[in-house]
């Protein structure tokens, strides 16, 4: 039996950026109907390679074929027109509009917006699992839902080759399950899939091939049965990963954070989004909070940190000599000055400037501290210096400390993050989702670096949607549900599944 026919054909492909190749001769080569890995370290350039095929950037050298024709995709609407649709990491749906809404706009010449464009729509959602109402506003639905969304949002443009980057990372297990099952059935009826991540493990489960690339361009293409995950992952960094480390408990019975009844009303009303939230963190413990997305997660950091004001309860930080500080009153540069460091959830909001060099970014949160300060003065020189520090040791791959930010790839400027925050010799590191995005060996390094700061008597509030890095990270796992800390978890003895089941177990349909 001969191959199917390549349904994508990516051939010597290069581009260049300033100071950096993001691509270099890479040959990528889809079958119909397959699930086609695309796996790599942080800045290997898969982002890159994908906006090429989706035509949001143009390749500097090499070919698209698209079955069997070359094309030029000059704009995402030439991917469309060819059948290519993307599935972004950060869903890019309006809450405030309904399901429906969501896929017609934009797409209304399709089908109009009457019966027609309802049945194509609802022949979409029973395709992909959606049961969702597709009247409901997209703000009711949970997670895994409005990924379904995005996927019925491309298909209703007629995309048969389908660009998942990274879907998996805000799933649960049975969602991910779930999400697997939904890809296959698809695949059965001829849709082609191009999947990005780095769980290798869920590369295996789903994939028909894999294609590795390593510095910007590509190592091989294999048949991810035949690999183990820790195969795959040496193909990717090119020399042999180190071997977890063993459990060790560094908890001592010294208080660093204590959080006392903090309560936090949406605002303008009583309905709250954090009730009674109690928990202490002690010096050299990771206290890991589980919970599905959109439970009262982010909430509870914003609070703790300051961004969001909490209705009532109190934050209290205590330092080394013992002294209480009352955080309640506070805005968030005088929290973090009394010891915290913070990797916020959404790097690009909250952790960079990305138009601004990587050694500004030091500076950031840091503006009155030393190295990078005097108190009143930046210090440049130093900040340079301790930037190309924090490079280095967290492997951050610039090509200088001179290059914004926001040309750094995803990974890369969360490992600069990462270095930055344990930089300050924080008591307390409050650590939302802390490697999402990194590649495996990076997520072995921020692990590590963690770990030895917590050794140390770092104290860590550690909130994950990656339930591996939960169970293998934390002292303590507390499960929220509905703004509340509703149950605790053995990280020694739990399984993922388990896990996933305490965090959407007692949830029903209508409460997410
Ligand atoms: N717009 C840009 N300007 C300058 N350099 C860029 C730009 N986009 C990407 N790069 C660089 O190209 C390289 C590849 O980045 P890319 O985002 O494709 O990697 P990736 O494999 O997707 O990484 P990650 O897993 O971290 O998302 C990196 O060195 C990155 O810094």
């Amino acid at each position: 039996m001969t191959d199917p026919e390549p349904v994508v054909e990516l051939s010597g492909i290069t581009k260049r950026f300033p100071g950096v190749v993001a691509n270099s001769d890479v040959h990528l080569s889809v079958r119909a109907g397959e699930v086609h890995a695309v796996c790599g370290e942080n800045g290997a350039g898969k982002s890159t390679l994908m906006k090429i095929l989706y035509g949001m950037q143009q390749p500097d050298e090499g070919t698209i074929t698209i079955n069997g024709e070359p094309v030029k995709l000059r704009n995402p609407q030439d991917a469309i027109k060819a059948g290519i649709g993307m599935v972004h990491q950060h869903f890019m749906l309006a809450d405030n509009l309904t399901v429906k809404e969501n896929v017609l706009l934009g797409a209304e010449g399709l089908h109009g917006i009457g019966k027609k464009a309802r049945s194509v729509l609802e022949g979409f959602a029973a395709q992909t699992g959606l049961h969702a109402d597709l009247d409901l506003l997209v703000e009711r639905l949970g997670v895994a839902d409005r990924q379904r969304v995005e996927i019925v949002k491309v298909l209703y443009r007629g995309a048969r080759i389908v660009i998942l980057d990274e879907p998996t990372a805000v799933l649960v297990p049975q969602e991910v399950d779930a999400l697997f099952e939904t890809v296959r059935g698809m695949q059965r009826q001829g849709f082609t899939f191009i999947f990005i991540s780095h769980k290798l493990d869920e590369v295996r489960a789903i994939a028909d091939s894999v294609t590795v690339i390593r510095r910007g361009t590509t190592v091989g293409t294999v048949d991810p049965k035949t690999v183990s995950s820790r195969e795959l992952a040496e193909m990717m960094v090119g020399s042999a990963l180190p071997s977890p480390e063993t459990r060790e408990s560094t908890v001592t019975d010294r208080d660093i954070l204590r959080v006392a009844d903090l309560r936090l009303d949406a605002e303008g009303t009583h309905r709250a989004l954090l009730k009674d939230i109690t928990l202490t963190v002690h010096a050299g413990e990771v206290l890991g909070i589980a919970g599905v997305e959109g439970n009262g997660q982010t909430e509870l950091v914003e609070a703790i940190m300051g961004m969001r004001k909490a209705t009532s309860g109190s934050v209290e930080l205590v330092d080394a000599e013992g002294t209480v500080h009352d955080l309640t009153k506070l805005g968030t540069l005088a929290r973090r000055e009394t010891g915290i460091g913070y990797i916020a959830e959404d790097r690009t909001r909250h952790g960079l400037l990305l138009n601004q060099p990587l050694w500004s970014n030091r500076i950031l949160g840091y503006q009155t501290r030393e190295p990078v300060s005097s108190g009143r003065l930046i210090n440049r020189a130093a900040a340079r210096e301790d930037t190309k520090r924090i490079v280095e040791q967290y492997d951050v791959r610039t090509p200088s400390v001179d290059v914004p930010s926001g040309a750094l790839s995803g990974g890369n400027q969360q490992k600069l993050i990462v270095g930055r925050e344990l930089s300050g010799n924080p008591l307390l590191l409050i650590a939302s989702h802390p490697t999402r995005g990194v590649d495996v060996g990076a997520q072995a390094l921020i692990w590590e670096q963690i770990r030895t700061a917590r050794r140390e008597g770092l104290a860590v509030l550690l909130v994950s949607a990656d339930l591996d890095e939960l169970i293998g990270l934390s002292d303590t796992i507390r499960v929220m549900l509905r703004g509340e800390l509703v149950s605790e978890a053995d990280p020694a003895t739990v399984t993922p599944t388990e896990l996933g089941s305490a965090m959407t177990g007692a949830a029903t349909e209508e409460d997410v």
